[in-house]
Parts: structure tokens; sequence; C-alpha cells
């Protein structure tokens, strides 16, 4: 192991204590708290255990959690009706739809009906377009909080080589929208790309968020390289990354570790962007670029 650590975990309990030092202002200028409503159906414990952490990282900041839990049974009428209900309701700044959302319910549907306004997934389509066009929206968690890792790590990207491997829309495409916009020359690569290790050599970035455990192996990395993990996989009881760490670490020249690395960055951009929101909704001016 030669790379330095990237210490996902100690940065997002930064990110959290500014988030936090936010609320009290935004409360004495308008008498009420930012508020994330997450909606979780079914009952899949790894779901379960995300929507408990997001719960209490949201009262930790100084915001209200508001959890709605619907059985399995749930429609998708039933489903789109409690969406509608907070997005029409003024304590609600953020709206949250767990995924995976069980079989028989249809995800897209139910995306695009959360209001923009309130989509602090960023997964909405018009949040999508508003990234990919340079206007103000939200910016996914997963991406957001990789680029902030990245730039307090370098600085300036601009000119830097970077791979993206995965293409969601949850992860891959944003994090290439991102990095173009800061100037980097973006691959995108996935499971389809021939020769992935052909791309990786020349890459002083690579962000792995293909959802396959230990994909990416070390002797495809650029010495010195900065290598973000985007996987969590669970393997025997486990939880690794897409990057098949032992290798990377020896190669790299900074790594996330899974867990401790891009996770914890997730919630804290989730609190982010409620915060934002809460901000944009009331009206009340806040430098984004502070947080
Ligand atoms: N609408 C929606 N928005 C999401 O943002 C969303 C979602 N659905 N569905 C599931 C995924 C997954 N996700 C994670 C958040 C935090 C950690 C995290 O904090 N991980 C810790 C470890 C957690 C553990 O030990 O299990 C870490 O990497 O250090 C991981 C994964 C958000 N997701």
């Amino acid at each position: 192991m030669s790379a330095a650590l990237i210490d996902g975990k100690s940065f997002a309990a930064g990110l959290r204590a500014r988030v936090a030092a936010l609320v009290q202002p935004f409360h004495a200028q308008t008498g009420r708290t930012p508020g994330l409503a997450v909606v979780l159906v079914g009952e899949d414990p790894a779901s379960a255990v995300y929507v408990r952490a997001k719960g209490k990282a949201t009262r930790e900041a100084g915001m209200e959690s508001i959890e709605h839990k619907l059985p399995d049974t749930t429609s998708q009428e039933e489903l789109l009706a409690l969406v509608d209900k907070l997005n029409a309701d003024p304590t609600v700044d953020g709206i949250l739809v767990q995924l995976p959302l069980p079989g028989h319910l249809d995800a897209e549907e139910v995306l695009l009906r959360i209001d923009p306004g309130k989509d602090v997934d960023g997964f909405h389509p018009v949040n999508a377009g508003r990234l990919a066009t340079g206007l103000p929206g939200f910016v996914p968690c997963t991406p957001l909080g990789c680029l902030m890792l990245l730039e307090d790590l370098h600085g300036d990207l601009s000119g830097m080589d970077a791979v993206v491997v995965g293409r969601s829309n949850i992860v891959g495409k944003p994090m290439a929208a991102l990095l173009t916009a800061k100037s980097c020359t973006v691959t995108v690569a996935h499971s389809r790309t021939r020769n992935l290790p052909h791309y990786l050599k020349h890459a002083d970035i690579v962000v792995a968020a293909v959802g396959r455990a230990n994909f990416v192996k070390g002797d495809w990395i650029k010495p010195g390289a900065t290598v973000i993990d985007v996987g969590i996989n669970r393997v025997d009881g486990r939880l690794v990354g897409d990057v098949d760490f032992d290798s990377a670490a020896s190669v790299a020249g900074a790594i996330t570790p899974v867990p401790g690395g891009v996770g914890p960055m997730t919630i804290a951009c989730l609190l982010r962007n409620t915060l934002v929101a809460a901000y944009r909704h009331e009206e009340v001016p806040l430098d984004e670029g502070i947080i």
C-alpha cells in the first residue's frame, strides 16, 4: 500500500457540521426547520438500514426527518398520492424515495412525479437536464460527494484525464457531466467497453461505479492516479468496492476505502441538498459555493 487514503468519513463529518451551522440562521430568518421526507416501501433490510442512517444524520444536522414506511402491498396509485401530498406540504423541503422499489412499482413514474425543486436526490430528468446544461438544480448526492473529494485533493481539476467506469443515471452519467464541467477530459467506460485497461492507462482520475465487486484491478491503473470507489458490494458478509483495493492501493496516488470513502459523502450531500432546497424555498440568500 503506497496510496494515500482519502478519508470520506472525516470529510463528510466536516460537511455535515457546515450544514448544521447553516440550519440555525435559516431557522432564525424563517421560523422553521428544513424538512426531509424519506419514503421506504417494503421490507428490504439493507434499505431499512440506509433509511435509518439518513434519518439519524438528518436529525443530527438539526433538520426534521419525516419518515414514511409503506407496506410491500402499496400500489402505484397510493405511492403517487403520497408524493403528491409531500410535493404540496410546505414543511417538506426535500423528498427521497428509497430505491430500489419493489418489483411491481414503476420507479421512473414515481421519480417523475417528485417536484424537481424538492428532488434532493437529483434523479428527476429536469435536474439531469439542468446538470447537463449547466443550470442550477440538484446534483445526485454520490457524484457530488465524489467531486468534493476530488477537488479537496487536487484543487482545480482542469485538463485532467478522467475515466468513469459505469453509465448509470444515478452515478456514472452525472459524474461524467460534473467532471466535464470542471474541464476534465472524460471517458465513460461500461460493461460493453472492449479494452478497459487501455483507457485506464492514461487516467489521472478513475471513478468506479459498475456494481461489480473488486472489478478494477491495480495493474490497469496509472501509477499515482486518484481512485474513487463508488461500489458497495457485500461479499461473504463483508463490504467491498468495485476496485480491487489491495492491488490498486499499491499503484494509486490516492484511493477511497470501502467503507469510509464515498458512502458517508452520499449522506452528507443529501443533507447539503436538503439545506439548499430549504433556503431556495424560502428565498433566503445562500452562497451555495461554501457548502
Ligand atoms: N433514493 C435513493 N437515494 C440514495 O441515495 C440511495 C438509494 N435511494 N438507495 C440505496 C443507495 C445506497 N446509498 C448509500 C448511502 C450511504 C452509504 C454509506 O454510508 N455507506 C457506509 C457504510 C454503510 C455500511 O456499513 O453498510 C460507507 O461506505 O462507509 C452507502 C450507500 C444511498 N442510496
